[in-house]
């Protein structure tokens, strides 16, 4: 979209949301580039769905600011650019799949028929089918083909794939590739399918109790961890030197081993034994960690004032 003002699709400056019980959001900030696929993880209550609200103008922000492609996210502009994938899909339950489909066209200018039409086929899902009588994961079929439909230049997606089967996840994730990457689709989509989400998105943030434990490309932040094992050593097992020149997210000692996630600062010493580790090594440690350092890629980084952060 070379016409757009920005070429981030989310900017999100100290966004934060107080319900009566406390934060739900708090002090997030971040960018995303256009054209990326995002993973949105977190364990359950992390604020994703707040979050996502907050995209959807489905929840007010107490604090900070959200811009789409350039421009707040108050601004109706913003809306016919966006399709949201709710967690409990509403659709009208009396409907037919063909009339639901009907009402997509009737209110996005940019309708593609087609391909909503493919979605719902590929599943076998009968567009003369009352919405009411179909299992979970055939509305979550139509749900799809709604937003795909709509042809959004953001989708935000929430748990979209928990009640398919494998086989319609698979071909569901592979759509959902497709099209954007044939089309410069931004998705944002939170999960819990850490695996699948490590083959999908090339991009990564983290929540965790309301606040953006991790953001950036996945090809910068997963890198940037080792798994290290070695003999113990020290007052509590784990070597002093480790401490000292890495950053250790998460450490253990079982008898005379330690194995610990580190973030090097620098060459690692020979007397241990390195591994890469995957994508959900790497989240599982933070989570488990939570005075662990946030990690924010400098692409990703911007601070509460909206300005890039250093
Ligand atoms: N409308 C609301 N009123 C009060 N508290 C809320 C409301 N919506 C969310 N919360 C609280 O905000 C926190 C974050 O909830 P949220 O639904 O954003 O988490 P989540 O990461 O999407 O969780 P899950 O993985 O379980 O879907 C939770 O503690 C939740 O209880």
């Amino acid at each position: 979209m070379s016409d757009d003002p920005s070429p981030w699709a989310i900017e999100a400056a100290g966004l934060g949301k107080k319900y009566r019980r406390g934060w739900a959001l708090r002090d997030c900030s971040f960018r995303l580039p256009a054209g990326r696929i995002c993973a949105l993880v977190g364990p359950n209550g992390a604020g994703k769905s707040t979050f996502l609200g907050t995209a959807t103008r489905l929840v007010t922000p107490t604090t900070g600011t959200l811009r789409l492609f350039g421009v707040p996210v108050t601004d109706p502009a913003v809306m016919a650019r966006t399709a949201f994938l709710a967690q409990d899909k509403p659709l009208y339950t009396r409907f037919t799949v063909a009339e639901m489909l009907r009402l997509g066209r009737e209110l996005n200018p940019r309708w593609d028929q087609a391909l909503a039409e493919r979605v719902v086929r590929s599943g076998n899902v009968p567009l003369t089918a009352r919405i009411g009588t179909l299992s979970g994961g055939q509305r979550t079929r139509v749900a799809f083909a709604l937003a795909f439909g709509k042809r959004p230049d953001l989708l935000l997606l929430d748990e979209p794939m928990a009640d398919l089967d494998p086989l319609a996840r698979h071909e569901l994730s592979g759509l959902l590739m497709a099209e954007a990457a044939e089309h410069g689709t931004t998705v944002l989509m939170s999960s819990h399918l850490v695996s699948e989400m490590e083959e999908m998105c090339d991009y990564l943030l983290l929540l965790a109790d309301g606040r953006l434990r991790m953001a950036g490309p996945t090809d910068a932040l997963v890198p940037a961890h080792m798994l290290v094992t070695g003999v113990a050593s020290g007052d509590d097992g784990v070597p002093e030197e480790l401490r000292q020149q890495h950053t250790v997210v998460e450490s253990r000692v079982t008898g005379r081993q330690f194995s610990a996630l580190v973030r090097p600062g620098g060459p690692l010493s020979d007397s241990w034994e390195a591994l890469v580790p995957n994508m959900e090594e790497v989240l599982l440690a933070y989570l488990r960690s939570p005075g662990a350092p946030d990690l924010i890629a400098g692409e990703a980084r911007l601070d509460a004032s909206g300005e890039v952060a250093a």
